[in-house]
C-alpha cells in the first residue's frame, strides 16, 4: 500500500526507531546503508581515487562504511572529516574506528576521481557554511551522495543555500520529498532507493500522507457501456479571438474517455468554434445565466472554466454558475486570476457547492495571486498545496516540473514523470481537459488530479523528441490507457 510513499526526515527517523524497536540494530542499518552505496558505486564506476567527505553525524557514519568497503575491494580511498574524530558519537564513532584512518580535513577536492558526499543527510540543520559551498562548486568529478546531496533539505527539496550536484544519490527505505521536489530532484541526479532491512509494516504506524506518482485505477469502458455512462464534460470557451485553449481542453477530455464533450461558447465565438469542432459538440452560452441553464442538465457532470476565459466579472459570474450547478468543476488560468483581488469570494462560493469535487490547477504565479501568504520558502510545495486545499475547500493541483495534487485532509501526490518539453503554450489547457474528462467519468478529485498529471507527463514522454506542441498532446493520450500505468 505504501510503495509510493515519501517520508519526511522526521518520519524516516521514526521508521528507523520502529525498526530498531522491532529488533534490527541501528549499527546494522548503518552497515547496510553504507554497503548499499558502495555496491551502487561498484555497479557504475571503475576503481579510481575516491574521496569520501564525512560529516559529524550518521550521514558521515555511512560514509566510513563506504570508505572501508571500497578500500577492502582494492580502491584507493581517502576520508576527509568535517570536525574531529574525538567528537564523533554512537554508530558513527564505531564506523570511524572500523575505517581506522587516516583522516584528512575537509579543505579541497583535488586529486579525487570520485567524491562520496557523506557530509549531511536527514540532519541538515542550518545552511551550508561558505567554505562548504565553495567546495561543492569546485567539484569537477562524479559525485555520489549518501541519502541526499549535502545542502538539500530532505523535507522540502530546497538548496540551503547551495548543494553538491550528485550524479547518483542513494537513499534508504523510501524517497524523501527532497528527492522529488525541485530543485532537490535535479541535484540528486539518478536516485536509487536501497532496502536496508526496515520492515514495510512500520509504515502502517507512520501512515505517510505524501506519495510520488500514485495513480489510482483509471476508468475503463465496459461492454455494456454507453456514452452517457462515461460522463459529459463541458468546457467554457473564451471570446471570439481566444477559442483555441478551450478546444485543446475539450479534445483532451474526449481523448481521456469522457463519453461526450460540449464546448460552451459565447455567441460571438460560435463561428470560430464551429469551424474547428467535429466529435466535440457546441452549445451557445453567452453569459453566466446561459451557462447555468446549460449545466442544469445533470448529465453534464464536469465543467472546466479558465483556459483563455478572460479575466473579469464575466468569468467570475460563470465560475459561480459552474460551482452552483452540481457538476464537478475544474478552475484553471483566468478563472483563478479573476478572483485575485478577492480570493475569499471564490472560497465562499466553493464552500456552498453541492457535493461534487472542485479542483484548481494554478501554476506558481496563479497560486501566489490566490494564496499570497502561503508563498513561504520554508514550506515545501506539498505543504503549500495542502494549506491551499484546506483554505479553499478545493483540491489543488499546483503545476510545475514537480506538480503536486493535494486535498484538504493533508494528503499530497508529487508527479515526477513530466518532461521539460511540457513548458509550451497550451499544455496547461490540455491538463485541465484531461482532469475534466476524468472527473466526468466519476473519478474523485485528488485521484483525478493525480491521474491527469501523470497521463499528461506520459503523453509528453511518448513524443520522445524536440518540437512538442500542446496540439500533439491529446493524440498521444490515444495510445491506450493501461489499467494502472505504474504496475
Ligand atoms: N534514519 C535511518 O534509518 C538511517 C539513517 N542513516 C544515516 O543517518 C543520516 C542522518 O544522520 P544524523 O541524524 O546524524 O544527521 P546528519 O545528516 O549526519 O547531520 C547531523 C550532523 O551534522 C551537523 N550539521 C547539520 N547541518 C550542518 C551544517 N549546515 N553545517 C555544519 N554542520 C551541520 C549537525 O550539527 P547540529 O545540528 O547538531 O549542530 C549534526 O552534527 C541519514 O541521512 C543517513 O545517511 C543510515 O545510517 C541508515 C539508517
Ligand atoms: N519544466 C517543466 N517540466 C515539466 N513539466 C512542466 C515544466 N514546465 C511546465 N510544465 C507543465 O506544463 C504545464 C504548463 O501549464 P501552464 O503553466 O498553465 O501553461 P499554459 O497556460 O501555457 O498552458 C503544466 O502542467 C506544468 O506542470
Ligand atoms: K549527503
Amino acid at each position: 500500500m505504501y510503495s509510493h510513499a515519501l517520508l519526511t526526515p522526521e518520519q524516516m527517523y521514526r521508521a528507523d526507531a520502529l525498526a530498531v524497536a522491532a529488533g534490527v540494530s541501528s549499527l546494522t542499518l548503518m552497515e547496510r546503508a553504507g554497503r548499499a552505496v558502495a555496491e551502487e558505486i561498484l555497479r557504475r564506476f571503475g576503481a579510481r581515487p575516491t574521496l569520501v567527505l564525512c560529516g559529524p553525524g550518521n550521514n558521515g557514519g555511512d560514509g566510513y562504511v563506504v570508505a572501508r568497503l571500497l578500500r577492502d575491494w582494492g580502491w584507493p580511498v581517502r576520508v576527509a572529516l568535517l570536525g574531529e574524530t574525538a567528537r564523533l558519537k554512537g554508530d558513527a564513532a564505531i564506523m570511524a574506528k572500523r575505517w581506522g584512518g587516516p583522516f584528512e580535513s575537509v579543505t579541497s577536492v583535488d586529486g579525487a576521481g570520485l567524491i562520496v558526499d557523506a557530509l549531511f543527510g536527514a540532519g541538515l540543520s542550518k545552511p551550508l557554511s561558505d567554505q562548504i559551498v565553495k567546495l561543492s562548486s569546485a567539484v569537477k568529478v562524479p559525485v555520489v551522495a549518501i541519502d541526499v546531496p549535502s545542502g538539500i533539505d530532505g523535507a522540502t527539496g530546497a538548496a540551503r543555500p547551495a548543494a553538491f550536484r550528485a550524479d547518483l544519490t542513494v537513499t534508504f527505505f523510501r524517497k524523501k520529498p527532497g528527492h522529488v521536489l525541485m530543485p532537490g530532484r535535479e541535484y540528486c541526479g539518478e536516485t536509487v532507493v536501497a532496502d536496508i532491512g526496515i520492515p514495510d509494516r512500520v509504515l502502517d504506524e507512520i501512515k505517510p500522507p505524501l506519495m510520488e506518482n500514485f495513480v489510482p485505477e483509471l476508468p475503463q469502458a465496459g461492454p455494456n457501456q454507453h456514452k452517457y455512462r462515461r460522463g459529459h464534460a463541458v468546457v467554457v470557451s473564451g471570446a471570439a479571438h481566444q477559442t483555441g485553449a478551450a478546444r485543446l481542453a475539450a479534445r483532451s477530455a474526449l481523448r481521456v474517455g469522457a463519453g461526450l464533450v460540449t464546448v460552451a461558447s459565447p455567441k460571438a465565438a460560435m463561428a470560430a468554434n464551429e469551424a474547428h469542432l467535429t466529435a466535440i459538440m457546441l452549445a451557445e452560452a453567452d453569459d453566466a445565466l446561459a451557462l447555468g441553464r446549460l449545466l442544469a442538465d445533470r448529465r453534464k457532470n464536469a465543467v472546466c472554466i479558465g483556459p483563455a476565459a478572460g479575466v473579469g466579472a464575466e468569468t467570475r459570474a460563470k465560475v459561480r454558475a459552474a460551482l452552483a450547478s452540481g457538476a464537478a468543476v475544474v478552475l484553471d488560468a483566468d478563472a483563478l486570476t479573476s478572483f485575485a483581488l478577492a480570493p475569499d469570494e471564490l472560497f465562499e462560493a466553493i464552500a456552498e457547492t453541492p457535493e461534487r469535487a472542485v479542483v484548481m490547477t494554478p501554476h506558481e504565479g496563479e497560486f501566489a495571486r490566490l494564496f499570497k501568504d502561503l508563498v513561504k520558502e520554508s514550506d515545501s510545495k506539498c505543504e503549500r498545496a495542502i494549506a491551499a486545499a484546506k483554505r479553499s475547500g478545493a483540491v489543488i493541483l499546483l503545476k510545475g516540473p514537480d506538480s503536486v495534487a493535494a486535498n484538504g485532509e493533508g494528503g499530497a501526490i508529487v508527479n515526477t514523470n513530466a518532461p521539460p518539453s511540457l513548458a509550451t503554450a497550451g499544455s496547461g489547457d490540455v491538463l485541465a481537459g484531461l482532469l475534466t474528462g476524468l472527473l466526468a467519468q466519476g473519478m474523485e478529485g485528488v485521484g483525478a488530479a493525480a491521474a491527469a498529471m501523470w497521463l499528461h507527463g506520459a503523453a509528453a514522454g511518448k513524443f520522445g523528441r524536440a518540437g512538442l506542441t500542446a496540439e500533439d498532446l491529446p493524440d498521444l493520450i490515444s495510445c491506450g490507457i493501461p489499467q494502472n500505468p505504474l504496475l
